[in-house]
């Protein structure tokens, strides 16, 4: 028997550290975003964005190299490579604590051999975040996930097709069955989020019709990214994000009919100072 817990504001003060003098951009960890095909460009932009501005300390985008000039204009902070190189894959999937795989992939035959290469580098000590098309290319194509921290991030349809349970179907119980049999942490995305971690399940029960837009779960992997390779504990890091995500969208929906996924993000560092863990 599980009990449904709610999340609230104390997620974000047990999570998000005060940053100890004694750090350098080290401290706060590597973060690899890869996708963005030559149609979505803007996927792996926003989820690179939000990583940067949750304070992850180095991050970089594995893209189609036709993205390269549009992320370095709004992000200079930013490193990008090229996906198709093996080399530059290899070496940058292997130094990142956290690698975030999906956001604007595409599902060709280039954005398969794009996962299958990711898959086989991860470690287990690494946290690999599933999103977007991955999710669809590992639903088509069933293919064997590696052994790591995973967290999948679908919206109910993605979720449709990767656990095989209908959108009406969902419920805890069904849901729960293909999480043991995934192994990771399954970010269940709708109106009102669920997270179905090893032993719990969260409901996130913030959030607004105003973040109903294209690129807002791009956007939240991006931040489970950051979240994920700054904070020590990867459940508690996963629901922090879930859940600032749709809290700052809430206090911009106050005044706004419509949030865009680079505003939220764009209030986080502001977000994380007033949320930062009490002294
Ligand atoms: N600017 C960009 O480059 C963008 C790229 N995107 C990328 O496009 C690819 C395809 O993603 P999509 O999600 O559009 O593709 P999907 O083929 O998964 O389409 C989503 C469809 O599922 C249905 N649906 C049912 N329940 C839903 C729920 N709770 N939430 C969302 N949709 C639900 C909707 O009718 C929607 O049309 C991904 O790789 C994604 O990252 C999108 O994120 C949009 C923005
Ligand atoms: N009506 C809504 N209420 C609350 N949150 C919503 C609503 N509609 C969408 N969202 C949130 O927006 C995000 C959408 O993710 P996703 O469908 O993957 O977007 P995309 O792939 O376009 O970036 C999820 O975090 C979801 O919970
Ligand atoms: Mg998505």
């Amino acid at each position: 028997m599980f009990l449904m817990q709610i999340l609230t504001d104390t997620i974000l003060n047990q999570t998000i550290r005060v940053r100890p003098a004694e750090s350098h951009k080290g401290t706060y960890g590597r973060v690899c975003l890869v996708g963005g095909n030559d149609h979505y460009g803007g996927a792996i932009i926003m989820a690179t964005e939000a990583s940067v501005y949750s304070g992850a300390g180095l991050n970089t985008a594995l893209t189609d190299p036709i993205n390269f000039t549009s992320l370095h204009a709004r992000l200079p902070e930013a490193m990008v490579a090229d996906f198709s190189n093996q080399a530059d894959l290899t070496s940058l999937v292997t130094a990142a604590n956290t690698i975030v795989i999906g956001p604007g992939l595409g599902t060709t035959d280039q954005s398969r051999q794009v996962l299958d290469a990711v898959f086989k580098l991860v470690t287990p000590a690494q946290t690999l975040i599933i999103d977007g098309s991955a999710i669809d290319l590992v639903a088509q194509n069933q293919l064997t996930l590696p052994v790591a921290h995973l967290v999948f991030t679908p919206h109910q349809m993605e979720w449709q097709r990767l656990s095989g349970i209908k959108i009406a179907d969902q419920t805890d119980d069904a849901n729960r069955v293909i999480r043991d049999q995934l192994n990771g942490t399954v970010v269940l995305k709708a109106h009102r989020t669920k997270i179905y971690t090893a032993s719990e399940i969260y409901l996130n029960s913030v959030g607004t019709p105003a973040q109903a837009t294209g690129g807002m779960g791009d956007t939240l992997a991006g931040m489970v990214g950051g979240f994920t390779a700054q904070f020590a504990d990867q459940d508690q890091a996963v629901l922090a994000a879930v859940y600032a995500h749709s809290r700052i969208a809430d206090e911009l929906a106050e005044q706004q009919y419509v949030v865009l996924p680079t505003q939220i993000m764009h209030e986080l560092p502001r977000f994380m100072k007033r949320h930062q863990a009490l002294e």
